[in-house]
């Protein structure tokens, strides 16, 4: 036999047995895999079930289901502050480390989890302070919107939110009129989508009368799922964005360019209005500081400022308020309460958020809303900088995904007695010691220096609109709250 013959003889006889054995192979490569998950990582001695720390899968169902934020929860009141949740990640419920790891001057930066939120443009990725892992480019994005976003900055940007107020109110009149139920939550979600684009441009797209006919709650809704589910595999997207079907079927690019040619359409038109002694829309704020000192923001930033502002400020804010009337309308003393002290107190139409915000119980009552139910329920992921990092006790290696979530922590027993409960008092009469501790865990709106630019937006809209509705309706549940569901993706 020839050397060639014996070779190829050979190459069969391998080819055979690989045949035979493959399962076999593939199981113990998958083991082998598997277990380096498990170990190699560093984060062996880390609690946590097996399967969240051999498997991402495990994960990304409890996020594809819409119940991560229970199942996070569950796996702390089981394993305690630190658990890991998936191969590379850990979540982390212990105020004591928030510091560390949001707070001013942290390594941390934003995690994979953000990277699918970023854009690119001609001068590359844009700039939105959400994503930029760059602390000094997001430092200077910051600081040149302060003043828009800042409580100051409100009292003039208060003014475009009355009429939509007053339509609002003219909806819910009818449905009081004819005796219907009102549909609070598309109300609300439509309400802050009108309250918002007339803050930011000065006009809005009347969301109230037509529904989401611009789509950009359609537009939110798939970025937020996407993100949510492939954010646990961040590694994916780039796969996913060269795969034009793919990308096609999970981000259709009509409704995004649609999206982004309207918005650009409103900051066109909002620069040119005039600006009005009572009124100041967020674009105008923003141009201004441009006239002042052209060096500190650019166009781009600018039109960044706005598309974020329209992005993240609509269902976040709707979702506080549905948990405001929600849990008002449950528990009838709260309500009772509030309702004496907003009709006693705030006899002025419309309803000036600083006289809102002068009412103890009112902002008790908001605050407790957006504990119970923080509008992010997901963990804010950060990424483990060189060295590592000693957590909770444990070391952390380098590039592990670490981050709390607000709906964890908020339901801590030893931060918030008796969490579950809707209880405004713990905000007013809890000792000073315990006070400070549950401000320090209030982590509804980030902390640190990637803490919600909009929060002072929001709680504008909220604490005007609670009391106006208070001093129009008395309110009252339909069907009771028995089939309310939450996902949360
Ligand atoms: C109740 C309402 C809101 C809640 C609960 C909320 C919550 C949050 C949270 C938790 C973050 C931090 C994300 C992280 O650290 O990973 C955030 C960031 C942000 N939010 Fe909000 N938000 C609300 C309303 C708004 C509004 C009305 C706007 C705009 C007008 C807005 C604009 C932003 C922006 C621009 C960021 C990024 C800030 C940064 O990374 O520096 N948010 N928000």
């Amino acid at each position: 036999m020839s050397s060639a013959t014996q070779n190829q003889a050979l190459l069969a006889s391998l080819w055979g047995h690989l045949l035979t054995w493959r399962w076999a192979i593939v199981s113990i490569l998958l083991l082998v895999w598997h277990v380096r998950g498990y170990y190699g990582r560093g984060l062996w001695r880390v609690p946590g079930p097996i399967l969240r720390r051999i498997f991402t899968i495990t994960r990304i169902i409890s996020v594809y289901r819409g119940f991560s934020h229970e199942d996070d929860l569950e796996l702390h009141q089981k394993y305690g502050p630190i658990v890991r949740t998936a191969p590379n990640q850990v979540s982390i419920s212990d105020p004591r480390e928030i510091k560390k790891i949001y707070g001013v001057g942290t390594r941390f930066v934003k995690s994979s989890f953000y990277s699918l939120s970023e854009a690119y443009d001609e001068e590359g990725l844009i700039p939105d302070p959400f994503m930029l892992k760059d602390m000094k480019k997001h430092t200077y994005m910051k600081r040149n919107a302060s003043n828009a976003y800042a409580l100051h900055g409100l009292v003039k940007m208060e003014a475009c939110v009355e009429p939509i107020t007053t339509r609002l109110l003219g909806i819910l009149h009818k449905y009081a009129e004819s005796q219907e139920p009102a549909p609070m939550d598309q109300l609300l979600k439509n309400y802050t989508m009108d309250a918002i684009t007339a803050i930011t441009f000065g006009k809005d797209f009347d969301y109230l009368s037509n529904g989401d006919s611009l789509k950009l709650h359609r537009v939110g809704e798939i970025i937020a799922s996407y993100m949510a589910i492939f954010g646990q595999i961040a590694y994916m997207h780039k796969f996913i964005l060269r795969q034009p079907l793919i990308a096609k079927c999970l981000l259709p690019a009509d409704i995004g360019s649609e999206f982004i040619s309207l918005i650009n359409n409103e900051i066109k038109i909002g620069r040119q209005l005039k600006e009005d002694s009572s009124k100041l829309t967020f674009l105008q704020r923003l141009v201004l500081n441009q006239q002042q000192h052209a060096e500190q923001i650019t166009d781009r930033d600018i039109t960044t400022h706005t598309f974020g502002n329209i992005t993240a400020g609509s269902d976040t804010t709707a979702i506080a308020m549905q948990s405001v009337i929600l849990n008002l309308i449950r528990n009838p003393t709260v309500y009772r309460t509030l309702c004496e002290e907003v009709r006693s107190s705030l006899t002025e139409l419309p309803v000036q958020f600083h006289r809102a915000n002068e009412l103890p119980y009112l902002t008790a009552v908001v605050k407790e809303a957006i504990r119970i139910h923080p509008s992010v329920g997901m963990m804010l992921a950060r990424t483990v900088p060189t060295g590592g990092a000693e957590i909770c006790g444990f070391h952390i290696p380098a590039g592990t995904e670490v981050g709390m979530n607000p709906w964890v922590l908020h339901r801590d027993e030893s931060i918030f007695s008796e969490p579950n409960e809707f209880r405004p008092e713990r905000w007013i009469s809890s000792s000073e010691q315990q006070l400070s501790l549950m401000n320090r865990s209030y982590m509804a709106f980030g902390h640190g220096p990637h803490t919600c630019s909009g929060r002072w937006i929001s709680m504008m809209e909220t604490m005007k609109l609670i009391p106006t509705l208070l001093l129009h309706f008395d309110l009252e549940i339909v069907n009771d709250a028995k089939d309310f569901k939450m996902l949360n993706r």
